[in-house]
């Protein structure tokens, strides 16, 4: 098991990204992290950040390229991103969108999941769960400016934000399709859909791996708003504008109150469910099923 260090942050103790970092790197970018953001754009390798401190509010831009897969570098550099603006009071909201076009995120990085060892996957899934924490029970507006094809993880990043909107092309397909893979959505995934599209679709919808067009996104509730792909941007900053006229505070408890139960399930049990995540991926059978998806990825091109 890979030693990770923690913080404890009133009863939670919370992972910090950065303890794996080099050496000669951690001591600025700790500091970094607990800086204030100013109105330079800053950011890291894989996350731009555009901050824009007059409007109180930050654009977050992916950009791992080709797809924005969640490796363990692009999980990290999320977090400290996201901690950084979130222990700045200037900042009341971000928009999270991605700089790769046509993908908006890929997921998880399959390459974390295949031919590693128990410890490296230990310490990616904790990687995975502490975004997932972070933003679900973020107390800024986040908003999901969704410009490309956002499968998998890439769909439960946009379902911790509180609006998501959608580029109108058939290409950009949303939802979580783990069961294509051969693997199963964890129970975290499952509650945050189920919280978003109600139960019966989340039970069609996760049994058949359905990633969803925009128009159908959009029935069933799994976006907000599809609107032209070069009105994305500029939605989302209005629909921002919309959810900032509303006062901090009661916004905050009341996104708590509806998220803070679904949330603590994961955090009573973050170990058992990494080991939980560490089995079901070190098994032969998944190992091969990821191994033959990856492979019609690749063929795809050929
Ligand atoms: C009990 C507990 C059990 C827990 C079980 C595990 C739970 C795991 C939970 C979540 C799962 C995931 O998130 S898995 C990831 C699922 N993602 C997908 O299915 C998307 C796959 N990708 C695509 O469909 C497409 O790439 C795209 C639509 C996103 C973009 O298409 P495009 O044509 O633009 O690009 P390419 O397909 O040519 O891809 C370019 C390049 O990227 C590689 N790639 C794509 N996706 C991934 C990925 N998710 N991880 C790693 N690499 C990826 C692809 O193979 C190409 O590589 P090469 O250039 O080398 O060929």
């Amino acid at each position: 098991m890979a030693l990770v260090a923690g913080m404890r942050v009133g009863s939670r103790v919370l992972f910090r990204p950065w303890a794996w970092l080099p050496g000669a790197a951690l001591g600025r970018k700790e500091s970094a992290a607990r800086g204030r953001v100013g109105a330079r754009g800053f950011g890291s390798q894989r996350v731009l950040v555009e901050p824009d401190p007059a409007a109180g509010i930050a654009v977050m831009k992916l950009k791992s390229p080709p797809v924005n897969s969640l490796s363990l570098e692009l999980l990290t550099e999320f977090v400290i991103s996201l901690e950084k603006l979130e222990n700045d009071k200037t900042f009341r909201g971000i928009i999270l969108t991605s700089d790769c076009p046509g993908v908006f995120s890929a997921g998880l990085d399959l390459m974390e999941m295949c031919g590693k060892n128990p410890a490296h996957y230990a310490e990616y899934w904790k990687a995975v769960q502490e975004l997932w924490l972070r933003l679900y029970l973020s107390n800024l507006v986040l908003i999901a400016a969704i410009n490309g094809a956002c499968p998998a993880g890439g769909c439960l990043i946009s379902l911790t934000c509180d609006y998501r909107v959608l580029a109108d092309n058939p290409k950009y397909v949303i939802g979580l399709n783990e069961t294509l893979l051969g693997i199963v959505a964890p129970f975290w995934f499952k509650d945050t859909l189920v919280n978003t599209i109600g139960h019966r679709t989340s039970e069609r919808a996760l049994q058949l791996g359905i990633l969803f067009p925009p128009a159908e996104a959009l029935q069933v509730g799994m976006v907000d708003k599809v609107v032209p792909e070069d009105q994305v941007q500029s939605t989302a900053l209005s629909v921002m504008a919309q959810w900032l006229s509303i006062p901090d505070h009661a916004r905050q408890l009341t996104k708590n109150m509806m998220r803070k139960a679904t949330a603590d399930r994961l955090v009573k049990q973050r170990d058992s469910d990494i080991q939980n995540f560490v089995g079901f991926i070190s098994r032969d059978s998944i190992q091969k099923s990821l191994q033959v998806y990856l492979g019609k990825l690749r063929q795809k091109k050929g």
